[in-house]
């Protein structure tokens, strides 16, 4: 998927101001930003959903603008479930969104592959907002997508279903599906992503690996240790030698090395850039 020089306004209001991006099949690629950054601008001129205004974008080959029914059965958004679907099953549910394909996949094996199996018989009205999240993502792979789309996938869930659906994503991405995500947590886009990029006004600010955005694997660690005079903080590009000095082969007591997180990260760039 490559996208150049992507423009969108609305009225007055640029959305999307010059994205350059390049997602290579396989990749699960996260995309992060302040709210109001362009984001679901961006990746809905993706999807085939909205028109640019300018720029060049090909996804599976492709241009969204003006590809058919076949390209969009080669690719999965992943959208909150329509409310109107509520009294369905599970499995009905799943079904009916098969019909919409030529050649969807199995609609039992995608239920399975969700972790709804246990649920399948049960109206969707009754299930959790994570199981919920689930049969979204069911309803999104049931086509057999090459490329799937997910925005803000875990919104609201509790710690323990984030790394749930986590695992999902992985396994998903495993089998070679290229995957696309929007989302507010950094701490999902480092579990998750290969790559990252960053939008602030509807430009692309920072990307590369979570490890090195913005230069974070060359960034200074930070060494504290409580001193008999108190507690002590010193930037460093050496750590082990400091600490070597430092300690003499005495304990440091609550001695700590951190670097900057993805999210301290991520705050200085958005905040530079403002
Ligand atoms: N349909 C629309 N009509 C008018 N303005 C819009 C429309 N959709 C988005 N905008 C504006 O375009 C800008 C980018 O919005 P967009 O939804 O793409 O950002 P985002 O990065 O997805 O934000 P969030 O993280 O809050 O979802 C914002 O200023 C927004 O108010």
């Amino acid at each position: 998927m490559t996208v150049r020089g992507l423009g969108k306004s609305y009225g007055d209001v640029t959305a999307v101001a010059g994205v350059d991006l390049a997602i290579r099949r396989g990749e699960v690629f996260a995309l992060l930003g302040p709210n109001g950054a362009g984001k679901t601008t961006t990746v809905e001129v993706l999807e085939g959903h909205r028109r640019r205004d300018r720029g060049e974008v090909s996804v599976l080959g492709e241009d969204p603008g003006t590809a058919g029914r076949a390209w969009r059965a080669r690719i999965g958004i992943v959208l909150q479930t329509a409310n109107d679907a509520a009294e369905l099953t599970v499995r009905e549910s799943v079904r009916h969104y098969a019909g919409y394909y030529a050649h969807p996949a199995d609609v039992d094996e995608v239920i399975e592959r969700v972790g709804l199996t246990e649920k399948a018989g049960a109206r969707v009205k009754s299930l959790s907002g994570g199981q919920r999240r689930r049969l979204d993502v069911a309803l999104g792979i049931i086509g057999g997508p090459e490329l799937v789309f997910l925005d803000e996938p875990t919104t609201g869930f509790d710690p323990e279903a984030r790394r749930q659906f986590w695992a999902l994503i992985r396994s998903l991405a495993s089998t070679g599906t290229t995957i696309l995500l929007t989302t507010h947590y950094l701490d999902e886009a480092e579990a998750l992503a290969d790559r990252v990029a960053v939008i602030v006004g509807g430009r692309v600010v920072a990307e590369g690996t979570p490890a090195t955005l913005g230069g974070r694997s060359q960034a200074k660690a930070t060494v504290s240790w409580l001193a008999e005079e108190g507690p002590r903080t010193m930037l460093t590009d050496t750590p082990t030698a400091l600490i070597a000095e430092l300690s003499r082969g005495r304990e440091l007591p609550e001695l700590t090395v951190t670097r900057p997180s993805l999210e301290d990260t991520y705050l200085e760039l958005i905040g530079e850039t403002r």
